[in-house]
């Protein structure tokens, strides 16, 4: 018998042995760097002529592996492989499902450092955010086999004298797995085993600038027993195999984790009923986020700079939930400032690879284009208090950077720049915060910081988004403690991590029978 979930505890590197574990398991990974890595479909493992290849975002000339890309002919074989292979998968038992996560999880536990210690190579991400990352691939497997072992016998239903009735969920078919690369691992992994465990087979495409982890992990779930055919492993463009197989006839479920553009024009040609489609496409989106920290005049000050920055900076702000907002009471606008601004200047900014680096890289040159552009369009719109610059000699190098007395209709206020650049805006009062706190199109996560009970209670009521935080940090989402999705632009509030996720993957079937 499974003992209670309960979430993978993260790694305290103010201990010695840790840190020595940590950097052995990256020279162990930097020994790997280069390699080449094929598609994986109905098992077998195939090389093509176009590849990607992953370089490291703190150092672009470092090849992280070169993968194998799918095209159209590879995408219609890998279609072909999951079909089939859900003819058997859809038949073999919720148990045995769900124990294939769990050992797949001891797995990756085993190996938790070398996990870590790619993400830090490919995505850049600090050891801190890399061990977060990887603690949250471990628990959406523990926490998903779970869910899937309660849900195995579907819900109780009302029967009659001489009628049986039952209500159970069942897969739909052939997923389509389409991931981010900010959660390299961990959305990956999550959006990849829940289809897994209801019972459908998977494509998985990860992206472009994250495909060596996912590929590392779907060996994790050969090692744990996969069979051929039920995870595929297509690398490829977006725009090519992505929308062959977000519009193919056979694709019954799409998993999407990415941003608001290609979420919405995925989600719009999935409705669309091809010719030889049976069956209507079930569609998650969980987009992008334009996320707000509210500090209220009654406020711990210093607990409420430690939030903002915190939720602004982690992992360079590339995060959906990072709060590149904050909208403070003018009774407290200077003070929370200028705490904030003394805290974001003694931040590090450097090589992931050294412990105890806060900041490392963006991702690549597009996002630092973007974000440099946006740092610009800023000092128009606003005053700059901090950071302000770029390197990208190496790698992508941004200062982490604060706009003070933004007009809430700015475009740094407004728009999801996926960087370090915070903006600040003054409030009136504790309503007109929550006003501008609500003035996006997105939903996604919020924090306010309050001592004020009744405060408290209308921003539950009025703060208009699917994860909303006290006195603390609006980042950081804990699979089964926070389930995470947002509202608005944000998504189909799937609430990955929630237990109302693994029903979305399924279809519910009633069955009656006379005796
Ligand atoms: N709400 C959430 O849970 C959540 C979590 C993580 C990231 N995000 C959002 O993701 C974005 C950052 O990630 P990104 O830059 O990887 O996003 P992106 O939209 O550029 O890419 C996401 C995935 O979609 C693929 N893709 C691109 N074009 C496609 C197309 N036409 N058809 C099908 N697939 C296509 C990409 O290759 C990638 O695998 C941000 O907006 C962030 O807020 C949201
Ligand atoms: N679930 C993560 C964010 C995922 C998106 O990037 C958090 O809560 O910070």
């Amino acid at each position: 018998m499974l003992q209670a979930y309960s979430h993978e505890p993260f790694t305290d590197f103010a201990i010695e042995e840790n840190r020595s574990a940590f950097a052995a398991a990256l020279q162990k990974v930097e020994a790997q760097l280069g390699a080449d890595y094929p598609l994986v479909i109905g098992g077998k493992r195939l090389m093509t002529a176009e590849t990607i290849t992953s370089c490291n975002p703190a150092n672009k000339s470092e090849v992280i592996g070169v993968v194998a890309k799918a095209g159209k002919e590879q995408a219609e074989q890998a279609m072909e492989a999951a079909d089939a292979a859900f003819q058997s998968w859809r038949k073999v038992s919720p148990e045995e499902r769900a124990n294939l996560l769990i050992r797949a999880a001891a797995i990756v536990r085993r190996r938790k450092h070398e996990f870590s210690a790619w993400l830090v190579k490919e995505a850049g991400k600090p050891w801190k955010e890399a061990d977060a990352d990887t603690a949250e691939a471990i628990d959406f497997m523990e926490y998903y086999g779970r869910q899937m072992i309660a849900l195995k016998d579907g819900k109780p239903v009302n029967s009659r004298a001489g009628e049986h009735n039952r209500y159970l969920y069942t897969p739909t078919g052939v997923c389509l797995t389409i991931s981010p690369w900010n959660f390299a691992f961990a959305i990956m992994a999550g959006t990849t085993v829940a289809p897994l465990v209801t019972g459908n087979t998977v494509l998985l495409k990860p992206a472009s600038a994250t495909p060596v982890v996912a590929y590392k992990f779907v060996e994790v779930l050969e090692e744990a027993g996969l069979p051929p055919g039920v995870v595929n492993f297509v690398p490829g463009s977006g725009s090519e195999i992505g929308d062959y197989l977000v519009d193919h006839p056979k694709t019954t479920l799409i998993t999407f984790t990415g941003s608001r553009d290609v979420g919405v024009r995925l989600y719009e040609r999935a409705a669309a009923v091809q010719p030889g489609q049976q069956h209507l496409k079930r569609v998650i989106v969980e987009m992008g986020g334009k996320d707000t920290v509210v500090v209220d005049k009654e406020a711990d000050l210093e607990l409420a700079a430690q939030a903002i920055v915190t939720s602004a900076f982690g992992f360079s702000g590339q995060k959906c939930s990072a709060g590149s907002r904050a909208v403070v009471d003018q009774a407290v606008y200077d003070e929370v400032l200028e705490r904030v601004v003394a805290l974001t200047k003694a931040l590090s900014v450097g090589e992931p690879t050294t412990a105890d680096v806060y900041m490392g890289p963006v991702i690549d040159q597009a996002a630092y284009t973007k974000i440099m552009e946006y740092i610009e369009i800023g000092k128009q719109e606003a005053r700059l208090v901090a950071g302000g610059s770029g390197d990208n000699a190496d790698g992508f190098f941004i200062e982490p950077t604060v706009f003070a007395d933004a007009d809430p209709k700015a475009r740094i206020m407004q728009e999801e720049i996926f960087g370090p650049v915070l903006a600040f805006s003054k409030a009136r009062d504790f309503e007109e915060a929550l006003d501008i706190a609500n003035n996006t199109e997105y939903g996604l996560t919020g924090a306010v910081i309050t001592t004020n009970r009744e405060r408290i209670e209308q921003a539950k009521r009025d703060f208009h988004v699917g994860n909303l935080y006290f006195n603390r940090n609006c980042t950081g989402a804990i699979v089964g403690y926070h389930p995470f999705g947002g509202f608005k632009m944000s998504g189909t509030d799937s609430k990955a991590g929630g237990p109302d996720y693994l029903i979305l993957h399924m279809q519910a079937k009633t069955i009656s029978e006379m005796y």
